[in-house]
């Protein structure tokens, strides 16, 4: 290993791990998490619910299809950086058009290798997820203690959400359901799923208020996914009560966080989070088992919801968190996990099918709710 390949990963507790650099030489600081999908890396890294983190891959073999034009969440990826076991250099597939070391090089975001991942990965599961560091070049010990110190001091970023979320409102159009998407860091995958079920989507910014929102008069509202602490994102609540009960409402991931949050719930951080593509979950309703794709760090608190008219729908098989709640009074549900997949697997892809089925329930029997039947619980 020449000086110039070395990097370093320096977390919080002390510990440095030395490996070899790829992708961009830059000074990466986040919070390191695992993630156990076997593959998928271009959607993670792409997924802007990573904005701020350093992610782990626990499969040992990673970049061994490179990268494509295809396998996109966001335009650019939004991890801050990269640790693998091993990178391959050489991809091999019909879809590859380049090498995960160039891609990430041509983004500004470095990666480490040669990293024992299954000990950073048993780490985090006993301590839980903590700040750390990823540094290019030789360094000595003493310059190493000083990056500890500056890391140790830097403060955690509060406004993923707003760096994530798109500026400007923009019009996929569509021929049946109207959907206003709220984009809080939305996975392309979510859109794909409306425009498969050929929904007119609007996606709006993340700070727009109910009042705009009902302007547009859509047939339904989805939250979406997105980085960081549902409670750095305040805007969102009262949007959320500004529409709920008018407007059918869908909350995944982040969305469902806020959705929570909004109807009285409390969320929690966990102590390393759920992130890989074979989580299973219990449909409690339909008695259900299902595989899913996840990637959070914060759960809505079961007990905290005790005063709330929200229903737990669906739980962690894993740890008896909360994976899915429903309104009683209105229509609207969510999600913690990722019907949309990208990636993983589709088992809970008809949670789509049920916010059209939601839509056009609310539209057939408005008028019964309007006279106060409640149908929804
Ligand atoms: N994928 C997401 O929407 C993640 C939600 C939230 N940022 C969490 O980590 O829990």
């Amino acid at each position: 290993m020449n000086k110039a390949e070395k990097a370093y990963l320096i977390l919080d507790d002390g510990t440095i791990f030395q490996g070899k650099s790829f992708g961009s030489d830059q000074t990466a600081i986040g919070e390191v998490v695992f993630n156990t999908g076997m593959t998928g890396y271009q959607e993670v890294l792409t997924d802007p619910s990573y904005c701020g983190q350093l992610i782990t891959m626990t499969y040992p073999l990673i970049g061994n299809y490179g990268v494509n034009m295809d396998d996109y969440e966001a335009i650019i990826p939004h991890a801050f950086g990269f640790i693998v076991r091993e990178h391959s250099d050489y991809p091999s597939n019909w879809r590859s058009e380049g090498s995960i070391d160039q891609w990430l090089k041509g983004h500004g975001i470095p990666g480490i290798s040669n990293i024992d991942t299954r000990m950073l990965t048993k780490k985090i599961r006993e301590q839980g997820t903590m700040k750390g560091m990823i540094v290019s070049g030789q360094k000595s010990d003493v310059e190493l203690l000083e990056l500890l110190e500056e890391l140790k001091v830097t403060k955690d970023l509060k406004d993923q959400v707003s760096r994530v979320s798109t500026k400007n409102a923009f019009h996929c159009p569509g021929q049946k359901h109207r959907v206003v998407l709220v984009d809080y860091g939305c996975k392309a995958g979510i859109l794909r799923e409306l425009t498969n079920r050929h929904c007119d989507v609007r996606v709006v910014p993340y700070d727009t208020t109910a009042e705009e929102i009902i302007k547009l008069n859509p047939d339904g509202i989805l939250l979406s996914n997105g980085p960081g602490d549902p409670k750095d994102v305040p805007e969102a609540l009262a949007m959320i009560n500004g529409v709920l009960g008018k407007i059918p409402l869908f909350g995944i991931c982040l969305g469902h966080q806020l959705f929570a949050l909004a109807c009285g719930g409390d969320t929690v951080k966990m102590k390393f989070g759920h992130r890989g593509a074979n989580h299973p979950v219990l449909d409690i309703e339909a008695d259900l088992t299902m595989m899913t794709s996840q990637n959070h760090g914060y759960a809505v608190n079961e007990q905290a919801l005790s005063g709330t008219r929200l229903k737990v729908t669906h739980t962690a098989v894993n740890d008896k968190t909360v994976e899915g709640l429903k309104h009683l009074d209105h229509p609207a549900f969510s999600v913690q996990f990722h019907p949309e997949a990208t990636p993983g697997p589709y088992d809970s892809n008809e949670l789509f099918d049920r916010f059209i089925n939601l839509m056009d329930q609310h539209k057939l029997h408005i008028t019964e709710q309007k006279k106060g039947a409640n149908q929804y619980a």
